[in-house]
Order: structure tokens, then sequence, then C-alpha cells
């Protein structure tokens, strides 16, 4: 414990450590020669800021403090700054003349999607077109959950092969494909109604999109002839089968065009070099169109069964 000491003259203590070899650093206090032990009693007329000063004199050891010093320039300081007065501002009455505030706010996104809207979509950048002209935007995450749901939905037949004797004679849809735009990120935005779920719906709902009424054996002439110009449905082969990638053009997430490149050939590589993830026979079970054959054995195989079921 140590002794409690009180200093007679504060303001002196206060302004002396600012002329003290010590000063510079601001870390020690020097006593000031005039300064001399008071009774604890005087405690209300001194401060406490004098009283943290004498206890740094008095333990030469403790952790020094600039408190009285910091003290002494915010004082300083605050009778050093300038001093403002609201008188300054205009009277009411001349407030009463300004135009009210703008709103939305002149560089407010609200008012340049407002903007946008008005502005002929050919004075419009290319960004903001695709913005605006596209449903709103899809995360990743939303199409990979989708794409995902599909994937892992059941094959509605382990075979395929089942499911195409059995299918209606209702063709898939070939007309033109409205055209997809990239949005900012670079992603292609899918138009409306041909989100991933969109066409999981549209797979569940067991509608044949081959394109065909019986299961065909493909050769790869024939392949190479559906590539989907000239009004030609596009079929793509994967692992030996064939399907129809026509109706799945506006729902790929990677764009037609990208999927147009599958067109009429083995679509193996392309599709493994960019989703090795996406599990082809799943999303395009209803569009499976045959199997791939070798070039002169082009038999449906509806025939060559019913020529089979005569044999027996
Ligand atoms: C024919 C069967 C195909 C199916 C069923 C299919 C399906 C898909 C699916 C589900 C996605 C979204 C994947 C994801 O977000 O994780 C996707 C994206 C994409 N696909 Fe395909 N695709 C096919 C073929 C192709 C082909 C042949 C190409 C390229 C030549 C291609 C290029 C792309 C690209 C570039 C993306 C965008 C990837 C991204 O934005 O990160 N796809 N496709």
């Amino acid at each position: 414990h140590l002794p409690r000491v009180w200093l007679q003259h504060t303001d002196r203590t206060l302004r002396t450590p600012r002329s003290s070899p010590s000063d510079a650093h601001g870390h020690k206090l020097q006593p000031d020669e005039n300064t001399q032990l008071r009774p604890a009693q005087d405690e209300a007329s001194t401060g406490i800021a004098a009283s943290i000063a004498v206890d740094e004199e008095a333990s030469p050891h403790s952790t020094p403090k600039a408190v009285a010093r910091d003290l002494i320039s915010i004082s300083e300081n605050v009778l050093e700054l300038p001093s403002f007065s609201l008188q300054s501002h205009n009277s009411d009455e001349e407030d009463d003349n300004l135009p009210p505030p703008s709103f939305p706010a002149p560089n407010s996104a609200q008012r340049a999607s407002m903007s946008d809207l008005t502005t002929p979509s050919s004075m419009r950048p290319q960004s903001l077109l695709a913005l605006t002209m596209g449903p709103p935007l899809s995360s990743a995450s939303t199409l990979r959950q989708a794409a995902g749901m599909a994937s892992l939905r059941v094959p509605a037949s382990s075979s395929g092969l089942q499911v195409q004797a059995s299918r209606s004679n209702s063709l898939a849809p070939q007309g033109a494909v409205p055209s997809q735009v990239l949005n900012l990120r670079g992603k292609v935005t899918l138009t409306p109604g041909h989100s991933p779920l969109d066409w999981a719906n549209l797979q569940r709902s067991g509608k044949n999109m081959s394109g065909v009424t019986s299961f065909m054996r493909v050769t790869p002439s024939m392949l190479k002839q559906h590539n989907g110009r000239k009004g030609r449905p596009a079929w793509s082969s994967w692992q030996g089968k064939v399907y129809n990638i026509t109706p799945y053009l506006p729902y790929h997430p990677g764009g037609e065009g990208e999927l147009r490149r599958a067109a009429g050939k083995n679509g193996e590589k392309l599709f493994m070099e960019v989703h090795p993830w996406v599990n082809w026979e799943n999303m395009l079970g209803e569009c499976l169109v045959g199997i791939m054959v070798g070039e002169h054995e082009n038999r449906s195989v509806t025939a060559m069964e019913s020529k089979l079921d005569e044999m027996d």
C-alpha cells in the first residue's frame, strides 16, 4: 500500500512535466520543486488528475502513465477548437422554396432500373438487356439442386428398350427454340418455363420426347444426318445409345449453342469435359431414340423383334 499524497498546487503540477527532460516521451512525470506533500483530506480540492500524477511519483517502478499530460493536451485542444453556429443556415422561408429532395436518389439502383425500362432496347447496354429480358437469376446452387434432383431420380426404365416399345405416338416438340442470353455472370439465362425443374417435370410426365414412334437402330450416317440443322432433329449418342437432344435445347443450363455442338455425333467427350457429374441417361431418358449399330444394320428393333416373334 502506497501512502496517499496530494499536491498543493494542482495547476502547476499538471503543467510542469511538459518542460521536464522526460517530457519528450511523455512517460514519466517529474516532481515540481514547488510541490509539497499534503494530507488526504484535501482530495476534494485537488482532483483526480493531480492524484494520478503524484502516484506516479511515489512509485517510480510502476507502469508509466501519461494521463495528466493527456488531460492537459485535451483541455488545450478543446480551447483551440473553432466554434461554429447553426445560425448560418437558410431561414425557414428559404427552405420552403427549395425543391423537394429527389426520390429515388439520382444515383440510386432504383432509378437506374427505371430508366433501363424506359430506354429503348437498342440503346441499352448488353448486360442490362440481359437482366431485363431474362427471368429472375437462378443461383448456381439452385441449378445444381434441380439438376441433382433429376440425376438422382430412378430411371423410368432400367433397360430403356421396353419404354420405347410402349411409347405413345406423340412426337417431341421440334419447333423453333427461343434464343438465350447471358446474364451478368456470363451464365446462360434460361427462358421462363425452361428451368431444370421444368425439364425434370417434363421428364417425369412420361411424355415421349424421342421424336420417333419406335425404338431405332441408328447407323453412324443416320446419326450424322440428325445434326439439328435445316429443321432436322438433333441426335447425339452416349455410350452406344442415341438421344434426341432437340427438346432439351432450351432447357440446357449451358446454352443451346453448347449443346448443339454434340448434335449429329457422339457427345460423350464434350459432355465429360464440361460436367462429368451430370447424369445424361437420367436427364434424357424420355429422349432415347435407339441404339447405335453398324452402318448396314439399320433395321428397327421392333421390326426385328416381330420377325423373331414370327419365327417362334
Ligand atoms: C446432351 C446432354 C447434356 C446434358 C443432359 C447436359 C446437362 C447440363 C446440366 C444439368 C448443366 C448444369 C450443370 C451444373 O450446373 O452443375 C449443364 C451445364 C453446362 N453444359 Fe451441359 N449437358 C449436356 C451436354 C452438353 C454438351 C455436349 C456441352 C458442351 C459441348 C455442354 C456444356 C455445358 C456448359 C458449358 C454448361 C455450363 C456450366 C456452367 O455454367 O458452369 N453440355 N449441362
